[in-house]
């Protein structure tokens, strides 16, 4: 059972200061706030090891099939994944809307949250891709898209290294920053990182971050690259292609 291993992981794997996914993406461990200290991964595991027992009551007892799903800031991410999920059967986890979620749930790790949003700049791992894990752990599903993460190279480790698997496929979707700017000031959902100064960031910081994650699943042939211009249907099209081809 995946979930099994996942737990003898983290036992396995005690935190160390020196561990990758113990730092941000942005900064080095010596310079993190006390909130940004990493999340306690014995609680992870004492949370795994307990749920352990619960393969017969209808969890899955193989690792579900995960797509990662990246793309600029705007390039369309959200929009594809809807209609994947809705023509593929795929349960949709978008990182920054579980990252949302937590912070008008108004706990303190939500204001931190907010705070690095509104800088586009990127949230500790360790809360990521624990949110993400629990997210996958409650839908049961055993077709996940997982959107906008991860987004830099440590977030990628972390995720390897607690959920304990890689994607199956990554799709990234190709988009000129012109039409990602624009689609962004023009979309109206009052998001508190969609206004030209946080963009000019997060398009800094998806070249210099996720970019580099992109090579490195390319590198290992996991990656479905997709001219993201055109309309969404037309966008769609492509996708299904891969989706169709897919056996899962
Ligand atoms: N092909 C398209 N042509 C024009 N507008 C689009 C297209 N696809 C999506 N949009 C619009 O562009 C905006 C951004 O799309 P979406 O939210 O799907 O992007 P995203 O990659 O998820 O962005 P973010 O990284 O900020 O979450 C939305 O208003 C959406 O309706
Ligand atoms: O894995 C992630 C995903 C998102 N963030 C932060 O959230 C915002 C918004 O994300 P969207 O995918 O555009 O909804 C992003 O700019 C980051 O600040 C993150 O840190 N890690
Ligand atoms: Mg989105």
């Amino acid at each position: 059972m995946w979930r099994r291993r996942l737990g003898a992981l983290l036992l396995r794997s005690p935190p160390s200061s020196s561990s990758p996914a113990a730092s941000s993406c942005q900064r080095s461990r010596h310079h993190l706030l006390p909130t940004e200290e990493p999340l306690a991964l014995n609680r992870l595991a004492r949370l795994f090891t307990s749920q352990a027992g619960s393969d017969g009551d209808g969890g899955h007892s193989q690792k579900p099939f995960i797509a990662f799903v990246l793309g600029g800031p705007g390039s369309g991410k959200g929009t594809q994944c809807t209609k994947i999920a809705s023509d593929f059967g795929f349960v949709h986890l978008s990182a920054g809307d579980l990252l949302r979620h937590e912070i008008a749930s108004g706990s303190e790790k939500g204001e931190l949250i907010l705070d690095i949003i509104k800088q586009g700049r990127i949230v500790p791992s360790e809360i990521t891709v624990e949110l993400i894990r629990k997210a996958m752990e409650m839908s049961n599903a055993n077709k996940v898209l997982i959107d906008g993460f991860p987004r830099c190279e440590e977030n990628r480790v972390a995720f390897e290294r607690i959920v304990g698997t890689e994607p199956d496929i990554v799709i990234f979707f190709d988009c000129p920053e012109d039409e990602m700017v624009k689609r962004l000031l023009g979309r109206n959902q009052g998001r508190v990182d969609d206004n030209i100064e946080t963009i000019k960031k997060r398009l800094k910081v998806f070249e210099s971050l996720n970019i580099p994650v992109v090579d490195y699943y390319s590198s290992r042939g996991k990656v479905h690259k997709i001219n993201a211009t055109g309309t969404a249907d037309e966008i769609f099209e492509a996708v299904r292609r891969i989706f169709s081809s897919l056996r899962f």
